[in-house]
């Protein structure tokens, strides 16, 4: 979908990309992690001409960003940053429906669009629709802020820090929402963090950088379990490591079959949960086996402490 080659970006003596080269995938989800002014952001701005490169080359489905004007490529391309970036004088239903109108689509083709997404991101369109970007708290301008991103279908969101000014809990929810709203639609995403815990929840791939270049891409537990000598194993190996670990799998994907009659009831957690979640309520409970539930809360397996201790396990 995307490929980055040679890129590089100085601004006067300031080398702020350099020489960086990587591929995602279609459909992938990428985070693109690192510490403050390493290029992070810069990177992200030249996917889509708000900045122009210095050196190299993107190719989007093997098509040369620089063949279209730079304002064509952002009507294909979402972007998402920090403090949501909404127009202040429009309602909520006029933002959305900005890059649609300029698409030239017809009204009620809009409209249902706007609808449609303002379902998806938990939002009343009868209550939100005519309301003023002013009107709204901190986590339904993010979540317009996405919905307007992805009003026009585009195949590639770019989102810088979207959630960065957001209370944890409203985070988490966002964060649950955008990848539920990913597997849905199927888009390929490459959102920039300061935040490792939310690109190991978030990320197929994560992309470490430093001083502007690229240190290293790999999957979140490839990362983790295997990180490259120096800064990435700064960033990832302390004492949190198995615990990060443990964010990356879900219940689901290590339980084993239910036992048959338990002597008496385990706590439940949920198939979806990830196996932190798992360790923590096992603590919590101070037990040593959970029953695995589905949404409808049936009981489709148990995991144990044992089955978590060697997840998070060196190997
Ligand atoms: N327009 C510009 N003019 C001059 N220097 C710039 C410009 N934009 C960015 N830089 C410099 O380029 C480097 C990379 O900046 P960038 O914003 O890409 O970093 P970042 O990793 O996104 O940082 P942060 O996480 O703090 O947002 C920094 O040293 C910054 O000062």
């Amino acid at each position: 979908m995307i490929e980055v080659k040679a890129l590089s970006k100085q601004f006067g003596a300031q080398v702020a990309v350099n020489n960086l080269s990587f591929k995602v995938d279609s459909g992938q989800f990428c985070v693109l992690v690192g510490t403050s002014g390493c290029g992070k952001s810069t990177m992200l701005r030249m996917l889509n001409r708000l900045i122009e490169p210095s050196q190299g080359q993107i190719l989007i489905k093997g098509k040369d960003v620089t063949t279209q004007s730079p304002e064509q490529l952002r009507r294909r391309i979402g972007y998402v940053i920090q403090g949501m970036g909404l127009f202040p004088h429009r309602t909520v239903q006029q933002n959305i429906a900005t890059v649609p109108k300029l698409l030239g689509w017809k009204k009620p083709e809009i409209d249902a669009r706007v609808t449609e997404l303002l379902t998806l991101f938990k939002l009343d369109a009868a209550t939100f629709a005519s309301k003023y970007p002013h009107q709204l708290s901190g986590g339904e301008q993010q979540r317009v802020g996405v919905a307007r991103a992805l009003a026009a279908k585009p195949e590639l969101l770019l989102m810088d820090e979207p959630f960065g000014a957001l209370d944890p809990l409203t985070r988490e929810l966002l964060q649950d929402e955008l990848l539920k709203v990913q597997q849905l639609l199927g888009i390929t995403i490459i959102m920039v963090t300061h935040d490792l815990e939310e690109a190991i929840k978030m990320a197929d791939v994560i992309a470490v950088m430093d001083k502007g270049t690229l240190l290293q891409l790999d999957t979140p537990e490839a990362l983790l379990r295997n990180p490259k000598a120096g800064f990435v194993q700064e960033l990832v190996g302390g004492s949190e490591r198995p615990l990060r670990l443990l964010s990356t799998k879900q219940v689901s994907q290590i339980m084993t079959a239910p036992i048959a009659q338990a002597t008496h009831p385990l706590p439940c957690i949920h198939a979806e949960a990830s196996l932190r979640e798992a360790m923590a309520l096992l603590i919590w409970e101070q037990v040593e086996q959970l029953q695995v539930v589905n949404v409808a809360g049936q009981t489709v397996g148990q995991v144990s402490l044992h089955d978590l201790l060697q997840q998070g396990a060196r190997v």
